[in-house]
């Protein structure tokens, strides 16, 4: 491990200074595309400005013919498009196959200076971040580049989740994790065949009805209640990033058609902290960019308690509920994440904006 003198220091002569901290972007919607699917790629420019990232994958979904020509599409199409305030990430290929150091030392010289994010999959511990974070200072030494690109990690096997907190803070690149439950459930020998999202097989169900004699009808009709297969895993993942200071994301959600689980998949996420998630498809992308944007009602509240707390100690009562040093550090998140979108969303802008205005006027009759 490295002593905390040398955490921030570049990996290689030459090699752009890491950052101190990792600067929250929005990035609600990840849209990956496969750069060597000519139809899809052709998709990209105009999507510029749809989605807070724009993610060039090359590994898991395309094919071991097409690694070539998908890596060599995400340089041509990096090459070609303005991103404006979108962010270019990729997904490179696992460490442990042959094309993951290609991917690297093609990129990088080529694209380096658009790319913002190295997703690595299957990470397992530390030791591939470190991996990572050299070959990444070495190359950027080599091609000049001026600013480091940053590191996220996909949760995806089970030895990855035990050294959870190891990969988070391997290396100041680290800029995030995110759910990978296609992999994870194959690597947890769990019995799902889905990617993401819920499994009606795992319930709870409510007690039996008691009859006078005191037993348990178990035959009776019952409410079952779905649970969420993956809450242990985003809950985990959420501490890690926060201690850590980087950011969590959900993953993918296969179930195309099914928009109405997907929002509340999506939702559970953004609820327990994750900043955003991937879309596979463009009929998520309205879905992500809604869920992960908060409700003006909830921003309103949130300004309204911020105005109500003054010097922010103390309790107040607000709408029949206390509010106090605590609650407004909540509030806080809530105008901070507001804040953040309405300087990338003109809309958002002009909803948080009102919300903020319909606040401080209640303070001033109140
Ligand atoms: C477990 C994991 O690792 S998840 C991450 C890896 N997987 C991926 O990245 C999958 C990315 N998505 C896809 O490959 C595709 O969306 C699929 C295979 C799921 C569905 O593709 P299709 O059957 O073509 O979907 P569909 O017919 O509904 O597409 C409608 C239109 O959207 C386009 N489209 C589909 N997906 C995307 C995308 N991700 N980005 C941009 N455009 C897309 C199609 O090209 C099509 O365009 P057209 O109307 O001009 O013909
Ligand atoms: O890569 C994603 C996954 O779910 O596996
Ligand atoms: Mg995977």
């Amino acid at each position: 491990m490295r002593p905390a003198k040398d955490f921030f220091a570049p990996l290689a002569v030459g090699a752009p200074a890491p950052l101190r901290e990792i600067p929250a972007r929005p990035s609600r919607a990840i849209h990956f595309f496969d750069p060597s699917n000519a139809k899809m790629a052709a998709k990209v420019p105009a999507m510029v400005g749809t989605v807070d990232v724009l993610l060039g994958n090359l590994e898991d979904a395309v094919k071991a013919d097409n690694k070539v020509a998908a890596r060599e599409g995400l340089v041509r199409i990096a090459q070609e498009t303005d991103f404006g305030p979108t962010q270019l990430w990729t997904r490179i290929n696992s460490l442990d196959s042959p094309w993951a150091l290609d991917d690297l030392t093609t990129l990088v010289p080529a694209i380096g200076d658009k790319l913002d994010v190295v997703m690595v999959p299957k990470v397992q511990g530390a030791e591939d971040i470190h991996y990572v974070d050299r070959l990444l200072a070495q190359l950027e030494a080599k091609a000049g580049l001026q600013r480091p690109i940053l590191v996220h990690a996909i949760l995806e096997t089970a030895r990855g989740v035990a050294n959870i907190e190891q990969i988070c803070g391997a290396s100041p690149r680290m800029q995030g994790l995110s759910l990978g439950p296609a992999d994870l459930a194959a690597d947890r020998r769990m019995k799902t065949t889905r990617v993401g999202g819920g499994h009606p097989g795992y319930l709870v169900r409510q007690d039996p009805p008691r009859g006078s004699d005191g037993t348990s009808d178990v035959g009776a009709d019952r409410s079952v209640y779905q649970q969420d297969l993956w809450h242990y895993t985003i809950a985990r993942m959420v501490d890690a990033c926060a201690m850590h200071g980087i950011y969590p994301y959900y993953g993918p959600f296969g179930d195309i058609a099914d928009v109405v689980a997907c929002e509340d998949q999506f939702r559970n996420a953004f609820l327990l902290g994750c900043v955003g998630t991937w879309t596979l498809h463009p009929k998520q992308i309205d879905i992500a960019r809604r869920v992960f944007s908060p409700d003006p009602a909830d921003v309103e509240h949130a300004y309204r308690v911020r105005a109500a707390m003054g010097d922010g100690t103390g309790a107040v009562m607000l709408d029949g509920k206390m509010e106090d040093d605590a609650s407004l550090k909540q509030c806080l998140v809530m105008v901070a994440l507001a804040e953040q979108l309405s300087a990338i969303d003109p809309e958002l802008a002009e909803r948080y904006a009102k919300a903020q205005a319909a606040a401080e006027s209640t303070e001033q009759e109140g």
